[in-house]
């Protein structure tokens, strides 16, 4: 499949990775050296609590479920704790969903979502990415 693509590059802004715990799935991640993005963060519409660490330009983002109709729960009873979708980073996300959507792509939702740290977020579903969950980032501007 090849889209033309008018806008950009979308690089990778970040890897989900599903835990029952954030403090023990920390560990490894700081031992290997990786920075804190920021500080924790609970998304009571994704019902998620989540923790990142910087890895040069991309993210590692730990996803803890916080309800019980939280996606991170429902994974991490059929798969197992690990990696659950990556993140791509887009500047204009309507524009990406309508020119993905008119190529035919399968959304779980095409409404943008908040995510962390002000961002906006959609998701593709992983049926159509080849098993991949496979989310659309896209940072808030700053002006001055
Ligand atoms: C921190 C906020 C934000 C950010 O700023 O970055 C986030 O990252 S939030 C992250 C958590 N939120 C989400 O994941 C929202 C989007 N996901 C969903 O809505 C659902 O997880 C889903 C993708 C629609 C699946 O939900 P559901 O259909 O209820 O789950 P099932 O367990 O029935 O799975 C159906 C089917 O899909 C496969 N599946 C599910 N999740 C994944 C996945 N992460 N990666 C790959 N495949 C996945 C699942 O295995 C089933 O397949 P079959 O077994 O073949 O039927
Ligand atoms: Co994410």
């Amino acid at each position: 499949m090849s889209l033309p693509h008018p806008l950009k590059d979308l690089p990778l802004d970040h890897i989900g990775v599903a835990t029952p715990d954030l403090d023990a799935a920390s560990a490894p991640f700081e031992l290997l050296g990786l920075p804190r993005d920021g500080d924790d963060e609970e998304l009571s519409h994704q019902g998620v609590r989540v923790r990142a660490f910087r890895s040069g330009e991309s993210l590692v983002e730990l996803l803890e479920p916080t309800t019980p109709e939280s996606p991170i729960r429902s994974f991490l009873e059929r798969r197992g704790p690990g990696l659950h979708h990556l993140a791509l980073r887009v500047t204009r996300l309507e524009a990406e969903v309508a020119r993905l959507k008119a190529a035919g792509a399968r959304f779980v939702s095409d409404a943008p979502r908040g995510g962390r740290h002000g961002t906006r977020v959609v998701f593709l579903h992983p049926k159509w990415a080849g098993g991949v969950l496979v989310e659309l980032v896209e940072h808030p501007t700053h002006t001055p």
